[in-house]
């Protein structure tokens, strides 16, 4: 599971992502534009604790139409603000395909069918049920009915059990302990790796406390999910990249060795907008995600540079590699689509998901009950976690807690330029050191330069250190 809100430290200018800083330098890092990125994230993250029962959608506008103020929102829904029809996420019939739909003068050649051109539009939330269609409008392909029948019911009732004891995650907000909205596990390969996740793994600032082996179920679905989704990558790169992998995705198999399981336990449990944390995937990660029990919506969306400019430049994407999908020349395009999930489906996340990408699961004004699961949703993401980003291989800043891995998603310049900084600030007792340097790497996405620059090695951070935890 990854970061769904960000504490935020400090407030201060990104211009330091300008360009100005050397690969290898170690610098003052004022707050980056990825804080500001998220700070709408922590935004909503209070609004939902303040109104549960509002969706974020809603939340996200009203907040928009209030210009960001977290204040004014909520004194206009505590003002009982009519629901708009509509609204909210349900898993009721699609009524809005027709409305996407635009004629298209040359038939898309990737199609497969003569369908309508589908956009999302700015505002409005564009449902795909059709897997050609979310393959074609968005960066994640699925699979349905992916794993026979009784296999699926096995591993979903193996997975309620283990869930029962799944807890929320709790991190620090400012001055406040917040609760993840749903709960989760986080599942490895073996005793050592687990151990491994303990003693030097970090997320958010502290290791994981609710760390287990995956069941025999679980790897041998992993196996049949590492066959499809290395299938899947072959088709997407001949498909939508050109024939070519994307510039620093992995060139090797994918080969799954953890996962988070995630339960939302009714409607109103979800997840928050955010990107899959790149720390210990690299850069150009791929995930396989498998739903079981209760049909959700899986909602993403395009993250827009805020820089004008962008909006008008044919490539404003000039590093993101061959193929990266980054055509945010129409501002239409940051419009949200929501992916239907049902028992049984296998999301594969592309290489072009976590850079480019936010994705959330909605809280839900209505679910179909499951006749395994009841209102219960079962998600597993397998996940790679590469040798060349365990935190051994990564710098380290002089603080000694193992620095994170972002990405430049909000100003034009430097856009999809990656670097590490420091997370320490979330670390109760810690002040975030000022370490900052761009990541360099390969083509194939392995970090260069790392050693030359780890600036003091102190211990890995290890759980005495007091949790303090953001959702995964
Ligand atoms: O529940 C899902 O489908 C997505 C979960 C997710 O985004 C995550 O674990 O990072
Ligand atoms: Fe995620």
């Amino acid at each position: 599971m990854d970061t769904f809100v960000t504490r935020q430290k400090r407030k201060c200018s990104d211009s330091n992502l300008s360009g100005a800083v050397p690969a290898t330098q170690v610098t003052t890092q004022p707050t980056t534009q990825s804080s500001h990125e998220e700070s709408t994230d922590v935004k909503l993250a209070i609004l939902s604790s303040l109104h549960p029962t509002i969706d974020q959608e809603t939340l996200l506008d009203i907040l928009l139409a209030h210009d960001g103020d977290v204040e004014a929102t909520s004194r206009t829904l505590k003002a009982r603000l009519p629901r708009k029809p509509g609204m909210g996420s349900t898993v009721a019939a699609q009524s809005s395909l027709r409305s996407f739909a635009v004629s298209s003068a040359s038939p898309d050649p990737l199609s497969q069918s003569k369908r309508p051109k589908l956009l999302s539009r700015k505002g409005a939330t564009l449902h795909l049920y059709d897997p050609v269609d979310i393959s074609e409008h968005t960066p994640c392909t699925i699979i349905h009915n992916f794993l026979p029948a009784e296999e699926a019911n096995s591993l979903l009732e193996e997975l309620l059990e283990e869930s029962k004891s799944f807890e929320k995650i709790t991190f620090k907000l400012f001055d406040n302990v917040v609760s993840s909205p749903h709960t989760s596990s986080f599942y490895v390969g073996s005793y050592e790796e687990l151990q491994e996740q303990k003693h030097e793994y970090v997320y958010n600032g502290s290791a994981l406390t609710d760390v287990r082996t995956l069941t025999p179920q679980l790897e041998r679905v992993k196996a049949r999910v590492q066959e499809a989704v290395n299938r899947e990558i072959q088709e997407r790169i001949q498909t939508r990249y050109g024939g070519k992998k994307l510039k620093y995705q992995s060139p090797k198999p994918w080969t799954p060795n953890a996962a988070f399981v995630n339960c939302y336990n009714g409607p109103q449990e979800s997840v928050g907008w955010h990107s899959d944390h790149l720390t210990y995937l690299g850069p150009r990660a791929v995930i396989g995600s498998l739903s079981l029990g209760v049909t959700r919506e899986f909602r993403v969306r395009r993250i827009v540079p805020q820089d004008d400019a962008v909006a008008n430049d044919p490539n404003p994407s000039g590093n993101s590699g061959n193929g990266g999908s980054n055509n945010n020349t129409n501002p239409d395009l940051a419009g949200q689509i929501a992916i239907h999930l049902p028992h049984n489906s296998l999301l594969v996340m592309h290489a072009d998901m976590q850079e480019e990408w936010k994705h959330s699961v909605s809280p839900a004004q209505a679910i179909d009950p499951h006749p395994v699961a009841g209102n219960r949703r079962i998600n597993i993401t397998y996940r790679h976690y590469r040798d060349g980003f365990h935190p051994r291989n990564t710098p380290r800043c002089p603080c000694g807690v193992p620095v994170i891995l972002r990405v430049v998603t909000k100003k034009r310049e430097n856009w999809g330029r990656y670097f590490w900084m420091c997370h320490a600030g979330n670390v109760p007792g810690k002040e975030a050191c000022e370490y900052f340097r761009w990541a360099e790497f390969d083509q194939d996405g392995e970090p260069l330069g790392v050693k030359q620059d780890s600036v003091k090695r102190e211990g890995p951070a290890r759980e005495d250190s007091k949790p303090e935890k953001e959702a995964g």
